[in-house]
């Protein structure tokens, strides 16, 4: 999709015209206008009680409205974390819901629940009378509606579109406006409420736009929500929405303060977040997050980035009236400072976070980024030392050095042209490889019959019939084991739940720089979630990249299931009085613990320097296997699956030397296995299927990431 229009609307608001101003100041006097004022549209108790008692049965017909009450079609674009549950409750209510996500994985949960599919949002728009959006922020917003092929080419007279994201006034004007001209009406309706009440019908939609449209599609809004308010003019909905969460963001950055400082001075934090909860001060938002953030624990419910986009957009707003928030600005501050250090995809509450890391950890993304430039100037005056040489050549010799650093000055500035055009190109082909991807997924998980298949090609040439499995079963799991490296970190008992991997992605990351694998689960016994993520960020990623953090999913096993941990039996002492073998749980070898990938302790002044380097040695092993993932698996998972990438060397497969190099260090591994069995403290292994310990890694003292085929194994059982 097109990305020019973006660049115009991210400064929309401060483009604001005079009579945009104007019409949202008044909308804020004190003296309300009776258009704008805020009310929600159950305007008595007995109202109330029967729209939350409709709502709190809603899959029971007789509560719901009548079917002919809703739009006849109701497109539903952007299946996030809150999409996906208001789509769901559409669906269960009985509504003709079309859906679109920009990943379409993200589709078929809603798909089986009985949704249908369109594959583009002009698509949606053109089959739906109604169609809401639900998307990150007004860059998507404004790509998903006025971008190629996006929802305004399938809009005409008579058709309404909703969108439900937060995004400032100025973008949900540019919006309207597109779908205004081709006579379609427009409501924007952000939500109060987070993921929680957005599975439960429990939002709060802060509604501005077409009136009629409102009308129409608030049986709709009731099954979403708990209350919807009507605020007149496009703008206000959004404005309200932004003044709402401005305030939270400060009150989390705030609360996040409190603990962080009564935790220095020694006071129990559980005990805090109690006396908070019992105070004029309490909020729920603490009851409900304080416990979890005690604990260093935020599952992602809103995320950070989200909260600090609507605080930048906040902001924005009262620079538009001139309005000084010096608390709003403050918070902002931090929630950038939790985003530099990897924390964006993590719950907002992860704010917390940023005040606990220290000194240059705490720097901005800027600020690291200045550290980086002024570690190169300094080099360069290093540099300037070296100059010294030059006075030592002959006047002929030096002058042909110097023409040469003109050519190197030369090569370096196309070099820079070269990086930047190959990011594009780079993201040029991302693009084109995506509908392939979309085809391979679907192929390899069933969803589409290849071509000359029949139900008759289940019958073997024996004549006899075979029980037909869906897709290419275990296809991404043996896709990995054929790769040298991750076989290595892939322990036979980890099989089980890697067979319910469907898809595997990787995105590019622009600030802070990096990359993020997206791991995609059917649902499992293993573990709750259906996406494992996996972010690196780098400083200076051209060629060069370094490492500063890798972040991953914390996996929400179900009890008893975690494969990251194991069972361990020990035999008691010889002459012991107690014979029972004594159980206890180990941390152990897993792939799964790539999700929880080594970090640099926030305090290294103590730390002894070969820990240190082990750390940096573990880290640059768990990125060789992230840029496995990324460079050879994904794009080439096919011939992984069929070993086709290991005999053609093609891919990257051990050459001789290497495999030879690992041939010795097996040999040590057998040593060092032998003296572990000499050991007079006998362990029994009680899971099944656990591999030979790996090689202790070298300690290289490297700090930048090496070619994966040179990564060493992490010690078994280490890397947690
Ligand atoms: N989570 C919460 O508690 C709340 C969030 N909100 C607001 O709702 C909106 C959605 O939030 P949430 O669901 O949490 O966010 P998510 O990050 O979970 O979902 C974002 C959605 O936007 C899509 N998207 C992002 N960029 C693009 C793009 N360039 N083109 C097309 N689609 C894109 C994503 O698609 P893909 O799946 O392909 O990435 C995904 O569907 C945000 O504006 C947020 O501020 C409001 C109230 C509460
Ligand atoms: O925009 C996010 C709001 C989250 C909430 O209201 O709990």
């Amino acid at each position: 999709m097109g990305t020019t229009s973006l660049v115009k609307i991210t400064c929309c608001h401060h483009l604001l015209s005079s009579s945009t101003t104007m019409a949202m100041r008044s909308s804020f006097c004190p003296q309300i206008p009776i258009h704008f004022r805020a009310r929600p549209i159950t305007s008595s108790h007995t109202r109330l009680l029967l729209s939350l008692s409709f709502r709190a049965f809603a899959s029971q017909a007789s509560n719901a409205p009548a079917k002919d009450e809703f739009p006849a079609r109701v497109g539903f674009l952007g299946l996030g974390i809150m999409g996906a549950p208001m789509a769901e409750n559409l669906l269960k209510a009985g509504c003709d819901v079309t859906v679109w996500n920009r990943t379409k994985s993200k589709c078929d949960p809603l798909i089986n629940l009985g949704a249908k599919y369109r594959s583009s949002p002009e698509e949606v728009a053109a089959f739906c009378s109604v169609t809401f959006a639900m998307l990150a922020d007004p860059e998507s917003a404004v790509e998903v509606a006025c971008g190629k092929h996006g929802a305004v080419s399938g809009m005409g007279s008579g058709k309404g579109y909703v969108d439900v994201s937060t995004v400032d006034g100025p973008t949900s004007k540019l919006i309207s406006e597109h779908f205004k001209a081709t006579g379609a009406s427009f409501l924007e309706a952000p939500v109060s409420g987070s993921k929680k009440p957005a599975e439960e019908g429990q939002l709060i939609f802060l509604t501005a736009g077409d009136k009629a449209l409102y009308e129409t599609v608030s049986p709709l809004l009731d099954i979403m929500g708990k209350s919807r308010f009507y605020l007149g003019d496009v703008g206000n909905g959004a404005a309200m929405k932004l003044v709402v969460n401005m305030i939270m963001g400060s009150m989390m950055a705030s609360f996040s303060e409190g603990l962080v400082l009564g935790e220095k001075l020694g006071l129990d934090p559980s005990v805090l977040v109690e006396v908070v909860s019992q105070a004029a001060i309490s909020a729920p938002m603490y009851k409900l997050k304080g416990p979890s953030m005690v604990q260093s624990l935020y599952p992602t419910s809103f995320p950070l980035k989200h909260q600090q986009k609507d605080l930048r957009l906040a902001l924005g707003l009262a620079e538009s009236v001139s309005q000084s928030t010096p608390i709003a600005a403050a918070a902002n501050e931090l929630y950038k400072v939790a985003k530099s250090h990897g924390l964006s995809d993590h719950d907002f509450s992860a704010v917390m976070e940023a005040l606990k890391v220290k000194t240059l950890t705490a720097l901005s993304a800027e600020d690291r980024a200045d550290l980086v430039n002024a570690l190169k100037n300094k080099l360069q005056s290093l540099a300037g030392q070296h100059s010294d040489i030059l006075q030592t050549l002959s006047p002929t010799v030096r002058k042909r050095v110097e023409v040469l650093r003109e050519i190197q000055s030369q090569y370096d500035l196309l070099e820079r042209e070269f990086f930047e055009e190959r990011a594009t190109l780079e993201a040029k082909y991302q693009k084109l490889y995506e509908p392939l991807y979309s085809k391979r997924y679907e192929i390899v998980n069933g969803i589409v019959e290849v071509e000359g298949i029949t139900n008759e090609a289940a019958v073997d040439q024996g004549g006899d019939t075979y029980t037909e499995e869906k897709g290419v079963p275990d296809f991404w799991l043996n896709a990995m084991k054929t790769n040298e490296i991750l076989a290595e970190e892939i322990p036979e008992r980890d099989e089980g739940a890697l067979k319910f991997l469907k898809d595997i992605k990787w995105y590019r990351l622009e600030d802070p720089k990096g990359f993020k694998l997206e791991f995609y689960f059917n649902s499992n016994p293993y573990f709750k979630n259906s996406v494992l993520t996996k972010t690196y960020h780098v400083v200076d990623d051209d060629d060069d990249p370094i490492l500063e953090r890798a972040i991953g999913t914390q996996i929400e096993w179900y009890p008893g299931k975690s494969l990251t941990q194991k069972l361990l039996k020990k035999k008691p002492r010889k002459g012991a009085k107690n014979n029972t073998p004594i159980t206890k749980t180990e941390k152990c070898e897993s792939f799964f613990n790539f999700f929880n990938p080594p970090q640099l302790p926030e305090d290294d002044d103590d730390i002894d320097v070969d820990i240190v380097e082990e750390l940096q040695d573990l880290m640059e092993q768990d990125y060789n296997i992230g840029t496995t993932i990324r460079d050879k698996i994904i794009p080439h998972a096919v011939s992984w699956f069929t070993g086709e990438a290991v005999q053609g060397d093609e891919y990257g497969g051990i050459d001789e030397e290497e495999e030879e190099e690992d041939e010795e260090e097996d040999d040590d591994d057998d040593d060092e296995e032998e003296e572990e069995e000499d050991d007079e403290e006998e362990e029994e292994e009680v899971v099944k299927g656990r591999r030979k310990p790996s090689a202790i890694p070298k300690r290289s003292g490297k700090t930048q990431a090496r070619n994966p085929q040179q990564g060493e194994n992490p010690p078994e059982c280490k890397q947690q």
